[in-house]
C-alpha cells in the first residue's frame, strides 16, 4: 500500500538539480529527511539550500531529479500537508497577529473554533499571548518571526520544510520552538531546517546535512560525521613533548612544552591503537604521561572540513 497524503512520510530527494540560466544552483543533490528525525541543512551563502527546499514544496521548478514522499512521488495534497516556512516569509504586516493565523488555519481546512484554539494555544507557548491582537509589523523581528513558526507549525503538519526558522530569535525562543518542533517528530513527522548557526544545529538536529556550492559535502548523524573526522589526540608528558615529532603514525599538530596535540594519520583502527599504545609507552619510558585524550572536534571544524 502507498503512503497516505496527508501522513508523516520520509521525504526522498533524489539527483535534484535546479540552473538559473548557466549557474547550476542544485547539482545532482541526494538524501534523505527520515520520518520523526530533526535534519538540519547547512551551507554558506548561496549553498543552494532555499533553492533545494523550494523544489520540495514544489515553488520552484525541478529541472532534473525527483522528490518522493514515502514511497511514491510526492504530489500537490502531499505538499499542501507540509508546515513551510519560506525565505521571503508572507504573512501580512498590516493584518492583526491572530486573526491572520486564524484564517491561514482555516484556509488549510480547519474549522473556525479548532483554528482559534490553535492559534491560542501556539501563541501562549511562544510567549505571544499577549500580542494576539497587534499588526504584526508593530511587533519585534524576533516576534515576528516567532508568529512566522506559528503559520507552519499550528496545522498538525505531515512534515516541516523551516528556512531559517532560528534566525533572530532569542535562547527562550530557541528553546520554546526546539520543544515544539520535537513534539512535532514525536509524532513521526520529518523536519528539515536550514540554518547557519552549527552550535545550535549541533545541539539540535539528528541527522545533518552539508552543502556547499550546490552539493551534499557530507551528511550523518553528528556523531558519524564526526566519526569520519580525523582522530586527534591531546598529549600532556612529564618534560618536553618535542621528542613526538618523530612517532611513526602520527601527524604533529603543536607542541607546546609538556603538551602535544596530534593526529592519526593511518586509516585503520587496529594500526591507529598500536600507534596510540606505542605512544604511551615511549611517554612513560621517557618519564611519564599526564594525558592522552581524544579531541571531540566540534561541528564547526567539520563543517570547515566538509566545505574547503
Ligand atoms: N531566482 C533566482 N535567479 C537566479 N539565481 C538564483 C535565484 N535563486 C537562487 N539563485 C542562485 O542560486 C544559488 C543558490 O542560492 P540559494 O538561495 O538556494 O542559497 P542558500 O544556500 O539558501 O543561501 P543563503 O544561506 O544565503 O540563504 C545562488 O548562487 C543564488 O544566487
Amino acid at each position: 500500500m502507498s503512503t497516505a497524503a496527508g501522513t508523516p512520510a520520509t521525504i526522498q530527494v533524489d539527483h535534484l538539480t535546479r540552473r538559473f540560466g548557466e549557474h547550476v544552483a542544485v547539482d545532482d543533490i541526494s538524501f534523505l529527511v527520515p520520518a520523526g528525525l530533526m535534519t538540519g541543512f547547512v551551507g554558506g551563502n548561496g549553498a543552494g539550500k532555499t533553492t533545494t527546499m523550494r523544489m520540495i514544496m514544489g515553488v520552484l521548478g525541478i529541472h532534473a531529479g525527483q522528490v518522493s514522499w514515502g514511497d511514491r512521488p510526492i504530489t500537490t495534497a502531499d505538499r499542501r500537508s507540509i508546515g513551510y516556512m519560506p525565505e521571503e516569509r508572507g504573512l501580512y504586516p498590516k493584518q492583526k497577529v491572530a486573526q491572520q493565523l486564524v484564517y491561514l488555519a482555516q484556509l488549510k481546512g480547519m474549522d473556525a473554533g479548532s483554528a482559534k484554539r490553535v492559534v491560542e494555544e501556539h501563541l501562549e507557548r511562544l510567549g505571544l499571548a499577549d500580542r494576539a491582537g497587534d499588526n504584526l509589523e508593530a511587533l519585534s523581528l524576533g516576534n515576528q518571526q516567532r508568529v512566522q513558526i506559528i503559520a507552519a507549525l499550528m496545522i498538525r503538519p505531515a512534515a516541516l520544510i523551516l528556512d531559517e526558522p532560528f534566525s533572530g530569535l532569542d535562547p527562550a525562543a530557541v528553546d520554546a520552538m526546539a520543544d515544539l518542533l520535537r513534539e512535532h517528530t514525536a509524532r513521526g513527522v520529518p523536519v528539515l531546517f536550514s540554518s547557519h548557526q552549527l552550535d545550535l544545529v549541533d545541539r539540535l538536529c539528528d541527522r545533518l546535512i552539508i552543502l556547499s556550492g550546490g552539493t551534499v559535502r557530507a551528511q550523518g548523524t553528528p556523531d558519524e560525521l564526526r566519526g569520519s573526522a580525523p582522530r586527534r589526540h591531546r598529549l600532556g608528558v612529564v618534560g618536553d613533548a618535542g621528542w613526538v615529532r618523530g612517532t611513526p603514525g602520527l601527524h604533529v599538530l603543536d607542541v607546546d612544552g609538556p603538551q602535544a596535540v596530534v593526529e592519526l594519520s593511518e586509516d585503520d583502527p587496529a594500526e591507529q591503537q598500536r600507534t596510540l599504545d606505542a605512544l604511551l609507552s615511549e611517554g612513560v619510558r621517557r618519564g611519564g604521561v599526564t594525558e592522552l585524550t581524544p579531541i571531540i572536534p566540534p561541528l564547526s571544524d567539520i563543517y570547515r572540513e566538509a566545505t574547503a
